[in-house]
């Protein structure tokens, strides 16, 4: 069975923390035509705030995924698809690369493990939260970028690849050469996607692309241009490569 992720093409990543825009609902998100729903945020969070947006995304027909940002707010809940615990590469604390999942191990009994995945994070917004939280290494060259992406697939056998510019949109040298650099694993991309163009243009060097500030800024009209540049981008990608192989 191939991972669900290897179909994506666009991933809404809901912070539990902020506000739909006013009048819009959880079923307008799901009606945007996006592939997944990844539910978190690293500030002030708490099980309620994450229980409250479950519960009224499990309602609907998109898979629900928790990407908890500590052990603290892990939400036992079958309406789950499942979990996207990120590991941050870049870290300089080990704490986010494995300490806190060895606390979690410890702490809890009888993880689910069939839907427990990770996602191998390269943080690279020097000023975003979670690069402050994690004390990431953000000053990363291409080649760097590269490498770190293949040490995550071919040494740690990571299934994905999290190329993290949360609140800016990134260097595409940097997020084409981490795409370059994997054979198998799917390359995530998210930061700073706002429209059709910004989602194209990073879906034409990743696997999925993550939209997150958009949708509670600006809401789910934008957020449907957003699916639609990368699901354009990824019929293009396939188109040419069906034209290269016939
Ligand atoms: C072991 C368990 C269960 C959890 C630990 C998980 C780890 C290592 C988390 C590290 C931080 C991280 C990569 C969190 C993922 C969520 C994320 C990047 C949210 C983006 O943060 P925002 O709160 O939107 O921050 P900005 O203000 O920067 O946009
Ligand atoms: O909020 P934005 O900038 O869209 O970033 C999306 C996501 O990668 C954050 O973890
Ligand atoms: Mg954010």
């Amino acid at each position: 069975m191939t991972a669900p992720w290897t179909d994506w093409d666009h991933i809404t990543k809901i912070d539990p923390d902020k506000d739909l825009v006013e009048g819009e609902t959880f079923e307008d998100v799901c009606a945007t035509g996006t592939d997944a729903l990844e539910i978190g945020g690293t500030l002030d969070m708490t099980e309620e705030k994450m229980e409250r947006v479950i519960d009224a995304c499990a309602k609907h027909d998109v898979p629900v995924y928790q990407e908890p940002s500590n052990p603290g707010v892990v939400i036992d809940d079958d309406a789950l698809d499942g979990y996207l615990i990120p590991t941050v590469f870049n870290a300089k604390d080990s704490f986010w690369v494995t300490g806190a999942h060895k606390e979690w191990v410890r702490i809890e009994d009888g993880l689910d493990w069939e839907r427990t995945h990770t996602e191998a994070y390269i943080v690279l917004n020097p000023d975003s939260s979670v690069a402050e939280y994690t004390e990431a290494d953000t000053d990363q060259t291409a080649e760097d970028v590269a490498s770190f992406a293949r040490v995550a697939e071919k040494m740690f056998g990571q299934k994905i690849v999290y190329v993290e510019y949360s609140g800016t949109y990134g260097d595409t040298e940097k997020v084409a050469a981490a795409h370059d650099a994997l054979d198998e694993a799917t390359l995530f991309y998210g930061g700073g996607i706002h429209d059709y163009d910004s989602a194209y243009g990073m879906a034409t060097h990743s696997d999925a692309v993550v939209v997150g500030n958009l949708l509670h800024d600006e809401g789910v009209d934008a957020v449907r241009e957003t699916v639609e540049g990368a699901k354009d981008a990824k019929a293009d990608r396939d188109a040419e490569a069906g034209a290269r192989t016939a």
